[in-house]
């Protein structure tokens, strides 16, 4: 059975569903700080209340100074009050996308203002309440989990992850349309405006747990979070995408394939594969979530840039991650310049 997700307070788990949870919202040019002061300010046609509202440093002020003038309450007000929270929520969700992200992730629970003060916008404490608040949310929610980019992935959880280069903050997400799970591993604080230095690294489990040499993965992973921590900041993207897409098993056979003479691309198409399946258009959900739009991608291969460049992500510049090139490795190095594109310096693939 799925849980109900109760929220009140909004420093509480799921607080961001609370009206009181701060979450600019800009109308003709006024920033309201949080859909209370909007809504509290909506029941007055005196404007120096709205604005007393409006500047209110809190929502919890916002809302006690609406409860000082309850008598120039607008008649109409318990007619409109119902569009007028509609209206705010929505705005607060498609203005605040990081909400909007938590908000779809909440899946098919149902939402309720857990309040024992309020039984028409709440439950009323006891379950009795009409959760007027908890159906507009739910409704808001149904809108945007059908768009791009929250129908992308859905974030589950996050934890800190302390690794020999420095403490990266792991964030988990599933891939909504193959149910896949994928990383964001993030450092320090990207500042918002200028380019975040990247990784979209595909798994590889031989290379990047088992030490294989066949490969450059491994050795590429290593370089890029100690690039990130030197620099202070970056994310790293560790996505489910084992063997270019076609799963662990089938790289060892394409492996087998290479062992008896094969180069990477034939293996794959051997195996009835294109010789790359990889799709990152779901990369896009990851990085809106972490409010990442310009980055300067460590990569060699000419696909990454293309398949975030097409999903509308600003790529700056390109890093070069040249490493791990050894004897086990040297004809797939070569046929990955040669046949998929990496931009490989002569020097390295030699
Ligand atoms: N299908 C397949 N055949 C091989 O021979 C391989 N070495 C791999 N490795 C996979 O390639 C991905 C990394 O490639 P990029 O450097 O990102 O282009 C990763 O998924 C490995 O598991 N696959
Ligand atoms: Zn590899």
């Amino acid at each position: 059975m799925v849980e109900d997700i109760k929220f009140y307070e909004p420093e509480d788990n799921h607080g961001f569903l609370s009206n009181f949870a701060l979450s600019p919202i800009t109308l003709s040019d006024v920033v309201w700080p949080s859909s209370e002061h909007y809504y509290q300010a909506q029941k007055f046609t005196d404007l120096s209340i709205q604005n007393k509202i409006l500047n209110a440093k809190t929502p919890d002020e916002a809302f006690k100074i609406s409860r000082d003038f309850a008598e120039q309450e607008k008649d109409d007000w318990m007619e409109v009050r119902g569009a007028v929270m509609r209206f705010i929520v929505f705005e607060k969700f498609r203005q605040n996308t990081y909400f909007t992200h938590l908000l779809v992730s909440t899946g098919d629970h149902v939402l309720k203002e857990h309040s024992h003060k309020d039984d028409y916008w709440g439950d009323g404490g006891d379950g009795s309440g009409r959760n007027e608040l908890g159906k507009i949310l739910m409704d808001v929610r149904e809108y945007f989990a059908k768009k791009e980019p929250f129908n992308l992935v859905h974030f589950v959880d996050s934890a800190k992850l302390p690794t020999q280069w420095g403490t990266f903050q792991m964030y988990g997400f599933i891939e909504v349309k193959t149910g896949k799970e994928h990383l964001a591993l993030v450092y320090g604080q990207p500042t918002s405006g200028e380019p975040t230095l990247i990784r979209l690294h595909s798994e590889c489990l031989t290379g990047d747990a088992l030490f294989s040499q066949r490969c450059d993965c491994g050795f590429q992973l290593a370089r890029a979070m100690e690039n990130i921590v030197k620099k202070g900041s970056g994310v790293l993207l560790y996505l489910k995408q084992e063997g270019r897409g076609i799963g662990l098993i089938n790289k060892i056979r394409a492996y087998h394939l290479q062992d008896e003479g094969a180069d990477t691309v034939e293996a794959n198409e051997r195996l009835g594969f294109a010789a790359d399946m990889r799709d990152y258009a779901f990369c896009r959900g990851m990085l809106s979530f972490l409010n990442i739009e310009s980055v300067s991608l460590m990569t060699n291969n000419p696909r990454k840039i293309n398949a975030l460049t097409d999903n509308g992500i600003n790529v700056v510049e390109r890093v070069t991650l040249q490493e791990g090139n050894n004897p086990f490795n040297e004809g797939y190095l070569k046929t990955k310049s040669a046949k998929l594109g990496h931009m490989f310096d002569a020097e390295f693939i030699k």
